[in-house]
């Protein structure tokens, strides 16, 4: 087997094989807890120029199929695993795990310490790193990967947005029409927001507020997306058009940092994110928890003790992290926006956020 290695932007280094592509990758090194879902992982273009570590033990065992894919490509700038597996046993796999990552080009290295990589990194926070099944000399390494851009200041929703609008409509009856602001979007939320009756009218991250009413929108939805919220000052622009033309607002994760940054709010970088199938998220008007599937880096910093002012009038926050009390939902009191930090498309689950896409319809029928 083919030796490669794992150089951190700190000099801590793993040594392992290659797994997927041969050459060298570069970019922000995250793990991810989730038992399932690796293949959502892999293509969610929110992960674009993140290096993603796997904490399950086992990676690979169902191969990759041809309904699970959240974009048309592979997004991860590379992939960290303990054991990668040798047979892939479903009968809907099109092709291995490794032939997959092989065919994107997608550079990856399975390590015997992926335990000690998870704690290395929630220790010093997420950071650049670089795989190579080139180079052999770690010093080498981490000069390129000291060279390589970073996290903070990264403006990529525009880089993996759609060029072009397109449209996803309902199997049935047309009951609203939405525009949906792509900052990364993954297929399950289009389809989801289908299932509910929407024509979901897709438009690159760049559309500006009078693009996105021309189309006469219900609602517009501001989706998920890579990289840092600060760097995406488009969107929020756009979005305040948008509220100020009083249409209902719905965000996910990245959209969820537009409405903060739309609100007058900071948005800032957490040490080492929140990647994984069950973070209890609590809605703070009811009191419930709901076990639920997140992918971000960064956060809203917004006051917890109870409705604030902002230039479109009260918010509030209705959701927070339990595990470590983050901002993960907002809500505006006087007009019909709101927004969550995690993702109630998840297909992979868990799915006790489902209702918030009727949520945003029954917004859309006032
Ligand atoms: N999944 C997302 O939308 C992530 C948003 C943002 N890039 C973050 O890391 O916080």
């Amino acid at each position: 087997m083919k030796q490669a290695l794992l150089v951190l932007e700190d000099g801590r280094t793993f040594q392992g094989t290659a797994y997927g592509a041969e050459g060298e990758a570069f970019g922000e090194v995250v793990f991810n807890t989730g038992m399932t879902g690796y293949q959502e992982t892999l293509t969610d273009p929110s992960y674009a120029r993140q290096i993603v570590a796997m904490t399950a033990p086992h990676i690979g065992n169902t191969g990759v199929n041809d309904e699970d894919p959240e974009s048309g490509r592979i997004q991860v700038a590379g992939y960290v695993v303990r054991e990668p597996s040798r047979i892939t046993s479903n009968w809907r796999a099109r092709r291995s795990l490794e032939d997959e990552l092989r065919a994107y080009g997608v550079v990856g290295i399975a390590v015997q310490g992926t335990r000690a990589l998870t704690r290395h990194l929630r220790d010093r926070g997420a950071m650049r790193a670089g795989i190579s099944t080139e180079e052999a000399e770690p010093a080498a390494l981490l000069e390129r990967v000291l060279a390589s851009p970073d996290m903070i200041g990264a403006d990529l929703a525009r880089v993996v947005s759609t060029p072009e609008p397109y449209v996803v409509r309902p199997d049935g009856e047309v009951r609203h029409r939405v525009a949906a602001v792509d900052l990364g979007i993954k297929t399950m939320t289009p389809r989801r927001m289908a299932e509910h009756g929407c024509e979901v009218h897709v438009l690159p991250a760049t559309a500006t507020a009078e693009e996105i009413l021309a189309l006469e929108p219900d609602g517009v939805f501001y989706s998920n997306g890579p990289g840092d919220p600060a760097a995406c000052g488009y969107a929020v622009d756009s979005m305040k058009g948008v509220l100020e033309e009083g249409r209902p607002v719905f965000g996910i994760c990245l959209g969820n940092q537009m409405l903060g940054r739309a609100l007058g709010l900071d948005t800032y970088k957490l040490r080492f994110g929140h990647r994984g199938v069950n973070q209890p998220v609590q809605d703070r008007a009811t009191g419930r928890v709901h076990i639920t599937s997140h992918n971000h880096g960064f956060a809203v910093e917004a006051p917890l003790d109870g409705p604030f002012a902002t230039p479109f009038g009260r918010a509030e926050v209705t959701h927070v992290d339990l595990n470590d009390g983050v901002v993960e939902g907002l809500r505006l009191l006087d007009r019909p926006a709101f927004s969550v930090q995690y993702h109630p498309e998840a297909a992979p689950g868990p799915h006790d956020a489902t209702g918030l896409f009727e949520t945003f319809c029954e917004l859309m029928r006032k």
